[in-house]
């Protein structure tokens, strides 16, 4: 009797601990709908802010602190010709560099520098921030200060200057005597033997010689500039602090005529101002290019279990809407590199497998038949990354997920750097999840970053451009994407699906596991939820009809939103995970309590539920059979 009165007690705080969270989930809800609202209303704001300050005279009485360093008119008069330099820069443009023309902001930037203006440049990468410091300091008497944190990408740069006939040297700690004892020299010979002297910001603190002869220098009006590459480095909130950054606050305290031009492509505001402190420059002018490369479009394609199926998309993929372009396929593995480049040839593809523990001789051969168009596709892992500029890439197609996306956006953002239309596809595999977590399991956030990276590939019914742009701090809204990504082309085309009743079966199925001490590994909970699992369960549990694809999307669906958790062991040999519980899994309890998941309408049940799946522009799918024969004597010889 006792213990019935107790039970109804349990039942009633839980009851009542239920009706509460679900109020909080309510509460949640409404504020997140507030959030929403006022990022727009702040976004509206921010936009008549700029067009008051447009409209206001150039010599106005703004407070320092409630104006902008510059208004919109007096920053567009950066982009014109008639400065006195203009000549020069292009001469050097076209003669030297050989490039035709200026990309966005390259020519506003060399003007506010080349006008002595403290500047900030944030920029992607590859956009051609060096090309803003390297063709001032050409066109510059004496020679310009660059501080780069790494010592390869001091010699990239060197080489690159090389070939162009720019004399560039640097200084860093594995620096012969002989050598820095001629940079020294260098640094005040009137007639400017180097136009770029490459140093460590270590060298800056470090070396009382350099400072000295900086000094000479900059007395006899040689130093012309100073850029501060990976300026970001100089701040703790920035991701890569740098200590000896810390110190370059000198340089602008010991030369404050000369110009200085901090570059990046991954700031914040509030890692610019901290910056801004620490280099002792006041109201640099700051620069922003957006990170929307608007010529790529972006897709999601669902990968099914069966590996071979997704090879032979790919194949038909290249072999039509990319037949005789540029393009990388990544990959996860170095196994995986070696397997769907062999699967490839296999269907006629001349692709080469590129990885770490490659030869570097293979390497580098690799890099240059594919950077020559000898050979059209690299099947890469992503170590096929630094360095890789070449223009004409027009597909970047991920065999598995990245591991964020900022990883993806960089990995992407290999194709079409020449601005012509170029293609980004990435193929979303249920099992993939689980194996890029093997690789983030160490990682700070790295489980965090993977998720969002799920639900950029799981979601249907926003531009996958804004999914991207909140990781930058920037607002790309679907009208910024211009149809350049697949939910956008298929804006109509989603429903939203109740899934509160498979949740409540997925839940059941790993309580009931757990009663067992059963641990579930993400496939196995599939299997047993679709009745594949042993007998015993099967008549315990309800068995789902969904297909499988539908399945695997619901219980990501879960995972992402928090009903469902991965968990993980550790071997020495290997990471194991698998699905528990999450923190809202008690919410199913109440009867009331809902969950539901958007669902492409159009796409049929068998072949993808979340699924971004559109026809290739061919309108061909897979031609290929799976696992097809030997590879094709043409590509074996074109191998060789
Ligand atoms: N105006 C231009 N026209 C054509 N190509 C250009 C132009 N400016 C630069 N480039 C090329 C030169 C390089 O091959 C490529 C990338 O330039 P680079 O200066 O290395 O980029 P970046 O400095 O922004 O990248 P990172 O962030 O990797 O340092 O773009």
């Amino acid at each position: 009797m006792e213990g019935a009165g107790r039970a109804n007690d349990v039942q009633a705080e839980l009851d009542s601990v239920d009706s509460e969270l679900e109020l909080i989930e309510l509460q949640i809800a409404e504020l997140l709908q507030k959030q929403a609202e006022l990022t727009s209303r702040k976004n509206a704001l921010l936009q008549q802010l700029e067009e008051a300050c447009d409209a206001a005279p150039s010599s106005s009485s703004h407070s320092a602190t409630a104006a902008p360093v510059m208004n919109k008119q007096e920053m567009q008069r950066y982009d014109g010709t008639d400065f006195p330099w203009y000549k020069e820069l292009e001469r050097h443009l076209k003669d030297t560099f050989h490039l035709s023309k200026f990309r966005p902001l390259q020519l506003r930037a060399m003007n506010l520098s080349m006008s002595s203006k403290d500047l900030f440049l944030v920029m992607p990468t590859g956009r051609g921030k060096s090309l803003c410091y390297q063709l001032p300091a050409v066109c510059s008497k004496g020679f310009t200060l660059v501080i780069t944190p790494l010592v390869s990408l001091m010699e990239d740069q060197i080489m690159y200057l090389n070939s162009v006939n720019v004399p560039g040297v640097m200084l860093n700690a594995s620096s012969s005597k002989e050598h820095s004892k001629t940079v020294m020299a260098g640094l005040t010979d009137v007639k400017a033997p180097f136009k770029l002297v490459y140093v460590t910001p270590e060298k800056i603190a470090k070396s009382k010689l350099l400072m000295s002869r900086l000094e000479k220098a900059y007395n006899a009006n040689l130093l012309s500039r100073i850029a501060v590459d990976e300026v970001h480095c100089c701040s703790q909130w920035g991701h890569d602090f740098r200590p000896d950054y810390k110190l370059l606050g000198i340089l602008k305290r010991q030369f404050p005529r000369v110009p200085l031009l901090g570059l990046t492509a991954t700031a914040t505001s509030s890692v610019l101002k901290d910056c801004e402190k620490i280099l002792c420059v006041s109201k640099p002018v700051t620069l922003t290019a957006s990170f929307n490369r608007t010529n790529l479009y972006y897709e999601v394609r669902i990968k099914d279990s069966n590996n071979n199926a997704s090879i032979s998309d790919i194949a038909s993929l290249i072999d039509s809407r990319y037949k005789n372009q540029s393009g990388i396929v990544y990959v996860f593995s170095q196994k995986d590199a070696e397997f769907v480049a062999s699967e490839l040839q296999k269907r006629d593809i001349l692709a080469y497998p590129y990885h770490a523990t490659m030869d570097p001789v293979d390497k580098s051969r690799v890099h240059h038949k594919w950077a020559s168009n000898k050979v059209k596709v690299v099947v890469a892992t992503v170590a096929f990354g630094m360095g890789i500029d070449k223009p004409d890439v027009r597909f970047v197609i991920h065999h598995t997920i990245s591991k964020s996306i900022e990883n993806y956006y960089q990995e992407s953002g290999r194709a079409g750097r020449d601005g012509h239309p170029a293609d980004c596809i990435v193929y979303f595999g249920f099992s993939d999840i689980f194996r890029v977590s093997t690789m983030v399991v160490m990682e700070n956030v790295g489980q965090q970053k993977l998720l969002k990276m799920v639900d950029y590939c799981q979601n249907v019914d926003r531009c996958r451009r804004s999914l991207m742009a909140v990781h930058f701090d920037e607002v790309w809204d679907d009208e910024g994407c211009n149809q350049m990504c697949d939910t956008c082309r298929h804006s109509e085309d989603h429903t939203s699906m109740d899934i509160t009743q498979h949740a409540r079966e997925v839940v059941q199925l790993l309580e009931l596991a757990a009663s067992m001490n059963e641990k579930l590994t993400p496939l196995k909970l599939v299997d047993a939820w679709m009745g594949r699992g042993p007998a015993k369960h099967r008549r315990l549990i309800q068995t789902t009809a969904l297909s499988r694809l539908q399945a695997e999307a619901v219980i990501v669906q879960l995972l992402l939103q928090g009903y469902l958790r991965e968990d993980f062991s550790f071997t020495p040999y290997t990471t194991h995970f698998y699905m528990k519980l999450g923190a809202k899994s008690p919410l199913l309890k109440n009867q009331n309590h809902k969950v539901s998941m958007k669902r492409r309408a159009s796409v049929s049940d068998s072949v993808a539920v979340g699924s971004g799946q559109t026809k290739a522009k061919g309108g061909k799918r897979s031609v290929h059979r799976a696992g097809a024969g030997p590879v094709s004597k043409k590509v074996k010889e074109d191998l060789l």
